[in-house]
C-alpha cells in the first residue's frame, strides 16, 4: 500500500483532492488496475451506530462493532470491493483478497490514529462450509465505502473509493465533498425520520428450532464424554420468534449497548435484507501495535436478584469443578493453539468474574507479543472454534455438533471483525446474537457441556443466555 502523508490533502482542500485522485487515475492507467483511494479525516464528532442508522439500506453490506466500556465504536457500509468464499481455506483467502486489494491501494490522511486508513470488514460461520442456501456464505469479506469511528474520545471517518483509468475525477469529487460535509455536521435526525417512528413490533410465535433435541443431545454427549470420545462440546439451540411487523434490528442495537455496556454489540449485515446481530462478551482476538489479547470465558451461573444472592452464585461458580474443569480445558486450549503459530501466550493465574446483566461467567484474559511475524487472518484456523464454543479436543468434538444439534449455526458462534494493512484487528465470537430477516428472528445460545453436566441445567442456562436478546428485542 502506498500512504500520502497528510500534509498532502490539508483538509477540505478541494484542489488538493482533485490532485490526490487525479494521481490514483494516473496509476490505474499505468498499471491496468483500478485503484483504490483511501481517503482518512479526523471529524469533530461523530455516532457510528446512529449514521449507520440513518443511512441504513437493507441491500447493502454493513459491520458495526462497539464495545462502550472501551468507549470504542465503528461503523461501516457499502462495499466498494467484496468476496465471498467456502471451505476449510476461507481464512486464508479472505488474507490474500486482502493483500491483493491493499497493492492497489493509495491512502492519505494522518494514519498515526486509531480507525485510519484502509480497514477490511469480514464474517466467516461457524463451520467451514455452509449449506446452499444459507442465510450466510462461510467468509464474507468487504472494504467499505464509508467508516467512521469513535476511538478514546476522537473520532474519524474514511472514505474509499475505487479509481479506474476513465473515472470521471470531477464527480468523484463532489462526492468525496458530499461525504466530508455529510459526516462533518451529520444529520441524524432528519424531519422524515421524526414523522416515521414505527410501534416496536410484538412476537406473535416462538417455536424452538429443533424441537425436543435439546436435553436428548446433551445425554447423548454426556455417554460420548464418559466413553472418552471428548472431554468437552458445546451444544446450541436456537429459536425462532415471528414478530407482526419488521423486526427494527438497528433499535434493538441501541438497547443492548445500553444493556451490555461491556460487550461487543456488533451487525453484520451481507446486503440481502438480513442482519446477524448481538451482544457478545467473547472477544476472539484482538491485536494492536503488535500487543494481542484473547481470553477464555466459560462457566457460567446466574446473576443474583440481592447483593447476597449474587454473591452466592459469584462464589459458587469459582468454586464449582465442573465449570472451573469447563474453564481450564478453553484457556488451555487457546495457550497450546498460540503456541502452534509460534506466539507465546501469558495467562492470568485465575479466572476473574465476568458480570453481565443477565448471567455471570468465569473469564481468564491473555495476552502476548506477535510483532508483525504472525499475521491475524492465519491464527484464526487455529484459535476458531475455542472450546467454548465448540469443544475439546477440536478434532473429535466439533464434528458431532451439527448431528446433535440438528441445527445449523449459520454465523452463531462464528466470527465477525475486521483488520487492517498494520496486522492490526478485533475478531469476535458471533455469540449472544440473532439472525434477522425480516418479521423472523432466529436466536442462539449453547452452553459447555462436561462431565457432570446435568441437562436441565444446560437447559435453563441456554434459556437464560436467550434472555440477552429476548429483553431487548421486542422492547419498546
Ligand atoms: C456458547 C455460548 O457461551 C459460551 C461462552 C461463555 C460461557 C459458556 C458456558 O459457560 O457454557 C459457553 O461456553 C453461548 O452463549 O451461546
Amino acid at each position: 500500500m502506498q500512504i500520502i502523508p497528510s500534509s498532502m490533502l490539508p483538509e477540505r482542500d478541494e484542489g488538493a483532492l482533485r490532485q490526490f485522485l487525479q494521481g490514483c487515475r494516473d496509476a490505474a492507467r499505468a498499471k491496468g488496475h483500478f485503484q483504490i483511494a483511501s481517503i482518512s479525516l479526523a471529524v469533530k464528532h461523530i455516532a457510528p451506530l446512529a449514521v449507520l442508522q440513518s443511512i441504513y439500506e437493507p441491500d447493502e453490506l454493513h459491520c458495526y462493532i462497539e464495545r462502550a466500556s472501551d468507549d470504542e465504536a465503528v461503523a461501516a457500509a457499502e462495499a466498494v470491493v467484496q468476496a465471498r468464499f467456502d471451505g476449510s481455506d476461507r481464512f486464508a483467502s479472505v488474507k490474500a483478497f486482502a493483500q491483493e486489494i491493499l497493492e492497489h491501494t493509495i491512502a492519505v490522511g494522518d494514519l498515526s490514529e486509531a480507525f485510519t486508513g484502509p480497514h477490511f470488514f469480514t464474517a466467516f460461520s461457524f463451520d467451514d462450509t455452509v449449506s446452499e442456501g444459507a442465510a450466510f456464505p462461510a467468509a464474507t469479506v468487504f472494504l467499505p465505502r464509508w467508516q467512521v469511528s469513535r476511538s478514546n474520545g476522537k473520532y474519524g471517518a474514511v472514505a474509499n473509493l475505487k479509481v479506474e483509468a476513465d473515472t470521471d475525477i470531477d464527480s468523484l469529487v463532489m462526492r468525496v465533498w458530499g461525504a466530508y460535509r455529510k459526516f462533518g455536521a451529520f444529520d441524524y435526525l432528519p424531519e422524515a425520520a421524526l414523522e416515521d417512528v414505527a410501534a416496536s413490533p410484538k412476537v406473535e410465535s416462538r417455536r424452538e428450532l429443533a424441537p425436543g433435541v435439546y436435553p436428548a443431545a446433551v445425554c447423548r454427549a454426556l455417554e460420548a464424554i464418559e466413553a472418552g470420545a471428548y472431554e468437552k462440546i458445546v451444544l446450541a439451540r436456537g429459536i425462532e420468534l415471528e414478530a407482526d411487523r419488521p423486526w427494527q434490528p438497528l433499535d434493538t442495537l441501541n438497547r443492548l449497548r445500553e444493556r451490555f455496556a461491556g460487550c461487543f454489540t456488533f451487525s453484520f449485515a451481507g446486503g440481502e435484507a438480513r442482519s446477524f446481530i448481538g451482544a457478545t462478551p467473547e472477544r476472539l482476538l484482538q491485536i494492536r501495535n503488535g500487543h494481542l489479547l484473547t481470553e477464555a470465558i466459560a462457566g457460567s451461573a446466574p446473576r443474583g436478584q440481592t447483593a447476597g444472592e449474587d454473591a452466592k452464585y459469584a462464589r459458587a461458580l469459582l468454586e464449582s469443578e465442573k465449570d472451573l474443569h469447563e474453564h481450564v480445558c478453553v484457556r488451555d486450549s487457546i495457550l497450546r493453539r498460540l503456541e502452534r503459530v509460534g506466539v507465546q501466550g501469558h495467562a492470568e493465574p485465575h479466572p476473574q468474574l465476568l458480570l453481565l446483566a443477565n448471567v455471570q461467567h468465569l473469564r481468564t484474559r491473555i495476552q502476548a507479543e506477535v510483532g508483525e511475524s504472525v499475521h491475524l487472518l492465519d491464527m484464526l484456523p487455529e484459535m476458531h472454534p475455542t472450546p467454548a464454543v465448540g469443544g475439546s479436543p477440536r478434532e473429535q468434538a466439533v464434528p458431532c455438533i451439527a448431528e446433535l444439534e440438528q441445527m445449523e449455526r449459520g454465523l452463531y458462534a462464528g466470527v465477525v471483525g475486521w483488520f487492517n494493512h498494520l496486522n492490526e484487528g478485533e475478531m469476535i465470537v458471533g455469540i449472544r446474537s440473532a439472525l434477522i430477516e425480516g418479521k423472523l428472528a432466529r436466536l442462539y445460545a449453547g452452553a459447555g457441556i462436561v462431565k457432570g453436566s446435568d441437562p436441565d441445567k444446560e437447559m435453563r442456562e441456554t434459556e437464560m443466555k436467550l434472555r440477552a436478546l429476548l429483553d431487548v428485542l421486542a422492547q419498546g
